[in-house]
């Protein structure tokens, strides 16, 4: 292969159907003519490799593989360049290699899956003649330091050639280009960490070549294109200097590295080499001023703005463009015959347009309460006019009261519902949190609202809902009732509301439900229509449930303990560095390292997993956008120091005893600080124990001593001071985005402090070096399973929390009556350090554990019987 790579070498990359939209229609349509034009193209354009993907889930990846290859083969003026076969499958890699004549490459092996699997396909790809693409990848994750790059490429090296006797010099590394001046600090030496481990990887490993893809150092600039090829050129200028010798690059978009503005050069220069603090700042100023040519900052299409002003309207609703809103909006007024046509003309003709692209899919939840936000702009200049003139409220579609119900803080999903309403022309009475049933009453009637809407995010919630239905009923109200949020479910709401209730209840699963459900109870003839369909409905659910058999067999809470899991006492985590309570705070830039961002896109509806999600076809715009939007609030709140993250927690001697875990003052275990109630599974088990969480624990009986801790976080100091400020400005949308940050902040601020205890604090798994990923996907020793959770469900053990840690001095959080932490943006939990620890479901238990339980807690059987419905209805 050496004469291959006697120069630099580009890869072609536009033969990728994860990366080219235009490619993978191609191939799932099947005009492989077409397709081939494409790698023609490449090769024409000078790559000189082009690289193969057809992995996609709609494909038969091995057959469209085949098909392009064998197509590929009667090409000579594309076959004279080496194909790359990229798959993440390796029976698409190895259907691949049958089918190339020439030399070929695989694109890629590594380390993920252990030693053994990557020798074996070495070895297969050797057996091929093929060269191959080691990924600097190990069991752990993906590397991003130069340290993590290095050694893997060596020890793949090692392996390689003297394990699996593969040529050097058909080896070529990629030590993984990752995106810089992302804003997050660790990511600002990523191309140096890329650069200077070429440099090592050359030097350590003869013979062997080094490649990339290029196009993701750039990704934070993305739809700038011209900033883009710079950081493209810069990168490549050093990286080859250092040893690179090939990329996946798209070749007609690479600028010369000497033609790029010298002003640019240097930004771009100094975030490559992360030769400044300020670097990434700086690039980002002067980045608009290249967009477009290159040479002059773009005009901004503003055609729109010749349109009539009721399409103007229009266009802003949809496209959520505040900028010209007042001036349209007084425009507007002046030509109508009173302030209140315009609300009723075309701001509402325009929020029909979002309301009908959003039922047919074509816009996207963050977009419509972008539009929203414009709306709120329009009808706030409006009102003082309306006003003057003293006429009638606008006529809006119906009025609806939403609350989150007594004992619950969590709002995000009703407030989207909220503004999806209000998109939808519904007059919203929103009485926020915690609201007692007396208030939701009481406001409905003086408000004279059409219909109630409960939200509520605890399972606690769910028995005052059903209190709020039975009120209602009791005070002879005749409101539709509408129950949402994350616990409530059809199945509920049909056995344990619906019943208690005359006037229609319906269970509303997600925002865009919304509007249909309430557009149907208002009008009369429609609502009756409705209410006989949801009965009929109901009742089958109710039905259905009735039938249901026991999923599995119930045993006797003896019989469970008789099968508990029994703990190796031989590997009990190491005793803790140090004990008791350590108050710890976290800066947002800290704490965003550690950030899940799937959940995220999860809360403003774009489902899929992070960050992939960003390129996704259908969503991944609007994914980007919202990414945008959130990256840039947390770059306010790091600034302005406005939202505070605290938590606390401790480790402490602890001991078990049956399902119960005692909790001690001290290493000399004479004073009990107080003792953890758990539960156990209680269905027959035939493989597995009848797990319990305190069978994680060592027994008292065993002598040995064993630990335990706890932790409660917060990221919402300050989030309603924020939210409310949003609101009050008609900027819904904002007002969303700091809950939905400071709650992604909050679980992040638990990942970070979980690492921290197990790396210092405790100390059991000091030299453990996960990354995000793996950090997300648990991959460590311990767990922190999480009060409410499914095992440990019952909530009042918060209480415990709260006691041992003295959570409100250290950290201001408070627990509701019914146990839901405030502020909204918070996490509570234990943790456990044996290897055997894992999550499980309590899920049914039985009336001996109810009666068990309610004696260790010192309850009366009505008070268990409450706190453990979740578990006894299942
Ligand atoms: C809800 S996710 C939160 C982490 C996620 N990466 C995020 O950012 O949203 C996982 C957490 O939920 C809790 N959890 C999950 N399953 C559980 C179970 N079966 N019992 C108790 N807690 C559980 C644990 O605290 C665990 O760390």
């Amino acid at each position: 292969m050496t004469q291959l790579f006697s120069s630099f070498i580009n890869i072609g990359e536009r033969t990728n159907v994860t990366g080219s939209a235009k490619f993978k229609r191609l191939i799932l349509d099947g005009d492989y003519e077409t397709a081939l034009e494409v790698a023609r193209q490449q090769v024409e354009n000078g790559a000189q490799i082009i690289d193969i993907n057809m992995d996609e889930a709609m494909l038969d990846s091995v057959q469209a593989m085949q098909t392009f290859l064998k197509l590929i083969a009667s090409e000579p003026d594309i076959s004279r360049v080496p194909i790359m076969i990229d798959s993440s499958k390796w029976e698409v890699i190895e259907a691949g290699l049958k089918c190339v004549q020439g030399k070929a490459i695989v694109n890629s092996i590594s380390l993920k899956e252990g030693e053994d699997i990557f020798i074996k396909q070495a070895r297969l790809i050797r057996r091929y003649g093929a060269a191959t693409v080691v990924m600097a990848f190990d069991e752990t994750g993906q590397a991003d330091t130069q340290r993590r790059k290095v050694e893997i490429c060596q020890r793949s090296y090692k392996l390689l050639t003297e394990v699996a006797g593969f040529p050097p010099e058909d080896i070529i590394f990629d030590p993984n280009i990752f995106a810089v001046a992302t804003g997050i600090e660790e990511h600002n030496n990523y191309a140096v960490d890329f650069i200077e481990a070429t440099r090592e990887i050359r030097q350590t490993c003869p013979h062997v070549h080094v490649s990339g893809g290029l196009s993701n150092i750039s990704f934070s600039f993305r739809g700038n294109n011209p900033v883009r090829e710079a950081m493209h050129s810069v990168f490549l200028y050093h990286a080859i200097r250092a040893g690179m010798d090939m990329a996946i690059v798209n070749a007609g978009q690479l600028e010369v590295y000497d033609e790029i503005p010298a002003a640019l050069r240097e930004a771009v220069e100094d975030v490559i080499l992360n030769r400044r603090q300020d670097a990434t700042e700086r690039l980002l100023e002067i980045a608009p001023q290249y967009q477009g040519d290159g040479k002059a900052a773009p005009q901004e299409d503003l055609r729109w703005r010749e349109a009539p002003v009721s399409k103007r309207l229009e266009h802003a609703l949809v496209k959520g463009i505040t900028d010209y809103i007042i001036e349209d909006t007084e425009e507007a007024r002046q030509q109508a015959e009173k302030p209140l046509h315009v609300i009723e003309g075309p701001l509402m003709d325009g929020m029909n347009v979002v309301g009908d692209l959003f039922g047919e899919g074509k816009m996207f939840l963050p977009q419509v309460v972008k539009s929203a936000r414009v709306m709120k702009k329009a009808v706030a200049h409006l009102q003082p006019f309306i006003e003057a003139e003293k006429s009638a409220d606008a006529r809006s579609n119906g009025k609806i009261l939403l609350a989150t119900v007594k004992g619950d803080v969590h709002d995000i999903g009703k407030n989207i519902v909220g503004v999806v309403l209000q998109c939808n022309n519904f007059e919203v009475v929103d009485l926020g949190v915690m609201v007692p049933c007396e208030t939701i009453l009481h406001t409905a009637r003086e408000e004279n609202v059409d219909m109630i809407g409960l939200s509520g995010l605890i399972t606690p919630s769910l028995d005052e809902m059903v209190h709020v239905a039975k009120e209602m009923q009791r005070q002879q109200c005749d409101l539709p009732l509408l129950i949402g949020g994350a616990t409530t479910s059809k199945a509920h709401t049909a056995v344990k509301i619906e019943q208690n209730y005359d006037a229609p209840v319906v269970y509303v699963p997600n925002a865009s439900r919304a509007v249909g459900v309430c557009q149907k109870l208002l009008n009369r003839q429609s609502r009756e229509n409705f209410a006989v369909e949801l009965d009929r409905e109901y009742e089958k659910v109710r039905q259905q449930h009735a039938r249901k058999q026991p999923r599995s067999k119930p045993v006797t809470l003896q019989h469970a303990r008789d099968n508990r899991c029994k703990l190796d006492l031989t590997q009990l985590p190491s005793a803790p560095e140090r004990l008791g309570v350590v108050p710890v705070s976290a800066t947002i830039n800290t704490l965003r390292r550690y950030i899940d961002w799937t959940p995220f896109f999860l809360t403003w509806s774009l489902a899929g997993k992070y960050p992939r999600i960003l390129k996704d076809e259908v969503v991944g715009e609007q994914a980007r956008s919202l990414f945008e939007d959130a990256n840039a609030m947390l770059d306010r709140l790091a600034e302005s120091g406005r939202l505070t993250a605290k938590g606390v927690c401790g480790v402490f001697a602890a001991a078990n005893i049956g399902d119960d875990i005692e909790i001690y003052a001290d290493g000399a275990r004479n004073t009990v600080l107080g003792v953890a109630r758990h539960l156990r599974q209680q269905t027959l088990k035939t493989d597995y124990p009848n797990y319990c969480l305190a069978d994680f624990i060592a027994p008292k009986s065993s002598g040995v001593e064993d630990h335990m801790g706890a932790f409660a976080v917060t990221a919402g100091i300050g989030e309603d001071e924020i939210a409310n400020q949003y609101r009050e400005d008609g900027d819904d949308y904002n007002a969303i985005m700091i809950k939905a940050v400071a709650d992604r902040l909050a679980e992040a601020f638990a990942e970070y402090l979980h690492e921290r205890v197990r790396k210092e604090i405790w100390g059991y798994a000091a030299q453990e070096d996960w990354d995000n990923e793996a950090l997300i996907r648990e991959k460590y020793q311990g767990i922190r399973p999480a009060p409410g959770y499914a095992a440990c469900p019952e909530h009042t053990e918060k209480q415990l929390i709260w006691d041992l840690l003295d959570v409100e001095t250290h950290t201001g959080m408070k627990l509701t009556d019914n146990y839901a932490m405030w502020p909204g943006a918070s996490v509570s939990g234990w943790y456990f350090a044996h290897p055997q620890s894992r999550y499980f479901a309590v899920a049914k238990i039985q009336q001996d554990q109810v009666e068990d339980y309610a004696q260790r807690k010192q309850w009366d059987i009505t008070v268990a019987n409450k706190w453990l419905a979740p578990n006894t209805n299942e």
